[in-house]
Formats: C-alpha cells, sequence, structure tokens
C-alpha cells in the first residue's frame, strides 16, 4: 500500500489492471481489466447495466472480498487506513433491534474518544426525527439515511456507496447530492453507483463504466 501525490493531485485509490473471478465460476467479472485512478476531492460514478459488476468493484475495493491471488487479478493501491474508508455497500448495515439514537451513538463510541459522527450530516438528512424508533422498523429510505450516517465520519476519506440515491424522495435526494458536493470541497473523495439516468451526470466528475 503506498500513497501518490502528484503535484495538487493526490491518489486516494488506484486500480491497475483490475479483475475478480468469483469462486465456482470461469470467468472473470469485467470482459477487460480496470485501470483507474481516483483523486481527494473526486465524485466518480460507477456506470453498467445490471451484472456488469459495479457492486463486485465496490466489495473488492472495500476489502469485503478477500484478496485471493487465484480469483484476483491486477493492483489495487491506497494510501487511505481501512478506518477512513466508508462503506454503504449491499444492504445497509445497522443494529435491527437497536434505536436509531442507540446505533449513531454505538458507532460514535466505535470512531474513538473524539467522536466523530457527523452531526450536520444527521441534521441534513433529519435523522434524529427517528432517533427512538428502532433500525428494522424504518421504512427503505430512511434505512439508507442512518446508513449513511452511521457509515461517513468526519474523517472520511473515502466513500463508496452502492445505490446511495436509492429509495430517497426529491427532497431527501437533493440532500444527500448537497451532503456530497460538501464532502468534495472538504477533499472526500467519493465512488457511488445509480440505475437512475441523470443521477451519475448530476453530481460526479467522471463515469468509469463497467
Ligand atoms: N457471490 C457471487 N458468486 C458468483 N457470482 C456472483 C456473485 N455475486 C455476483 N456475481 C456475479 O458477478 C457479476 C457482477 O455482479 P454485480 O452484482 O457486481 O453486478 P452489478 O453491476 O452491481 O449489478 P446490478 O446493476 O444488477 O446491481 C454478475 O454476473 C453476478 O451474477
Amino acid at each position: 500500500m503506498k500513497k501518490e501525490t502528484d503535484g495538487q493531485r493526490e491518489t486516494v485509490i488506484e486500480g491497475k489492471e483490475l479483475n475478480y473471478t468469483y469462486p465456482g465460476t470461469k470467468t472473470p467479472v469485467w470482459e477487460k481489466n480496470l485501470t483507474f485512478t481516483i483523486d481527494k476531492g473526486e465524485i466518480v460514478g460507477l456506470a453498467g447495466q445490471n451484472g456488469s459488476g459495479k457492486s463486485t468493484l465496490l466489495r473488492l475495493l472495500a476489502g469485503f472480498i478477500p484478496w485471493e491471488i487465484n480469483r484476483c487479478s491486477g493492483q489495487m493501491i491506497t494510501g487511505i487506513p481501512e478506518r477512513d474508508m466508508a462503506c454503504v455497500i449491499d444492504r445497509p448495515s445497522f443494529f435491527s433491534d437497536l434505536s436509531v439514537r442507540d446505533n449513531l451513538r454505538l458507532m460514535d463510541r466505535m470512531n474513538g474518544e473524539k467522536g466523530l459522527m457527523d452531526e450536520e450530516l444527521a441534521e441534513l438528512l433529519g435523522i434524529h426525527e427517528f432517533d427512538r424508533i428502532k433500525a428494522s422498523k424504518l421504512s427503505l429510505g430512511n434505512k439508507q439515511k442512518l446508513a449513511l450516517c452511521l457509515a461517513i465520519h468526519r474523517e472520511t476519506k473515502l466513500a463508496l456507496l452502492d445505490e446511495p440515491l436509492n429509495g430517497l424522495d426529491p427532497f431527501t435526494k437533493a440532500s444527500v447530492l448537497s451532503c456530497l458536493r460538501k464532502w468534495r470541497k472538504q477533499g472526500m473523495a467519493v465512488i457511488l453507483t445509480s440505475h437512475i439516468p441523470g443521477n451519475l451526470e448530476q453530481i460526479c466528475d467522471r463515469i468509469l463504466y463497467l
């Protein structure tokens, strides 16, 4: 793992000739190996048809898929520690039986004594309105909001977000987009997927097609 700086640009994560083959299958997920660089303060969209490998790429970058020599090819380079990477991939993850407030408190404690929760994000998404509700009882969109609040903290350097706008009403979607713009200004790099036409074009600096 190394960090690369190039004048003003600072590479957060890089893939070189990257590919993955799932257990039980013989062919790699992508036709061509992927080479890309994501810099600090960049929002990059992942686009492609169903099954093209968007979630797989996010799982690989997040380390959810173990790096096995016979399944993974190429190189993945990042200079940021795991704790500064936020992932909302596959199902939103939280403690279903705990209230929204207890989930938030627990995560804040797990982030260390400093308490790194982004209160501005929580306010913007209006998550405290549901403080007393069990996470399992939230609607899809509110689960998505809780997952974002739990994953992203004030020191996050790279956010990997699978369909973060999925299930959100237009008002909440606008709030999430405004958070993305705020984070970009603060130097966070974001990689996100979306199936909805126009979503990626609206917010992304670049789109990577799979
Ligand atoms: N656990 C798994 N085992 C074997 N094959 C898998 C597994 N998960 C995904 N795949 C296959 O890998 C390919 C890429 O899947 P992936 O979910 O990454 O695509 P995607 O672009 O995110 O799809 P979608 O747009 O439908 O969410 C598909 O052919 C899928 O069937």
